[in-house]
């Protein structure tokens, strides 16, 4: 089964935030990206509200229930009170937890697992009761004992944080390599019946090798490429070569 596309809204919602005007609608190009097949929608509201807002949550939320039932709403974060209350709020249907420090310009790695394993159970248990997939962002260095860790906490997936290997657009061979190790991680992941997803820096070009060595790859979540290629194709045709890069026969 191809992986599943859920299309990251930040990008648009920073677009939006240039000015004090509601445009580009973050919830209209959600719509279009779902209209055109995308399996469900990624935000990450950091603290300072700089790409999404707070209140673009419960928008999104009643899109998805309202017009596309079925469709999945992943949000995703560092799990502080707030997030956790935002969660518990907006009912994703995931929820993926990233250690990002607030300051951060975005994320770029994934959590040390046994360093946080006790906070990641208790936060991982508290949104599980509320009935939420978690999933925890986890670098693809291809480490037996961190996928361990991870599976330990009781989450349900890890996503692998593909930035380096997104990164080595213009260096093949060392895009090879890391390619090796996300899919070394994802059949670790795999042998300890976690679930695998993958993000960051993710495009047409490097997509279909990653869905190619990691066969189980559950979900994918695209904003920055995803959103540069709308500008020239627009978001229906983008879902659409996006979808096929994963593997869909579209
Ligand atoms: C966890 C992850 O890789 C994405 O959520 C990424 O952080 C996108 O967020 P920004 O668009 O805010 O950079
Ligand atoms: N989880 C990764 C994500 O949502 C999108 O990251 P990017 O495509 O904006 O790098």
């Amino acid at each position: 089964m191809p992986a599943k596309l859920s299309v990251n809204l930040n990008a648009i919602a920073m677009l939006r935030n240039r000015r004090d005007l509601p445009w580009p609608d973050v919830a209209h190009f959600g719509r279009l990206a779902l209209r055109a097949g995308a399996h469900g929608l990624t935000v990450h509201p950091r603290p300072d509200q700089r790409h999404i807002r707070f209140s673009d949550l419960p928008i999104l939320r009643a899109l998805i229930d309202d017009e596309f039932p079925g469709a999945e709403f992943n949000m995703e974060g560092y799990p502080t009170e707030e997030f956790l209350a935002l969660c518990e709020a907006n009912e994703p249907e995931q929820v993926t937890l990233v250690p990002d420090d607030p300051a951060q310009a975005t994320s770029d790695h994934g959590w040390d697992f046994a360093a946080h394993r006790d906070f990641l159970t208790k936060v991982v248990s508290r949104l599980k009761a509320r009935g939420m997939r978690v999933s925890l962002f986890a670098d693809g260095d291809g480490e037996k004992a961190a996928v361990e860790a991870a599976k330990a906490t009781g989450a349900d997936r890890i996503e692998l944080y593909t930035g380096p290997y997104g990164g080595c657009y213009d260096a093949p061979e060392r895009a090879t390599e890391l390619l090796e190790k996300l899919g070394k991680t994802a059949d670790f992941a795999k042998a300890y019946g976690l679930g695998v997803n993958g993000g960051h820096d993710l495009t047409v070009a490097n997509l279909p090798q990653l869905a190619r060595r990691i066969p189980h790859l559950a979900e994918v979540s695209i904003g920055h490429g995803l959103t540069a290629d709308a500008l020239e194709y627009g978001m229906a045709e983008t879902v659409r070569r996006f979808r096929h890069a994963c593997g869909e026969p579209v």
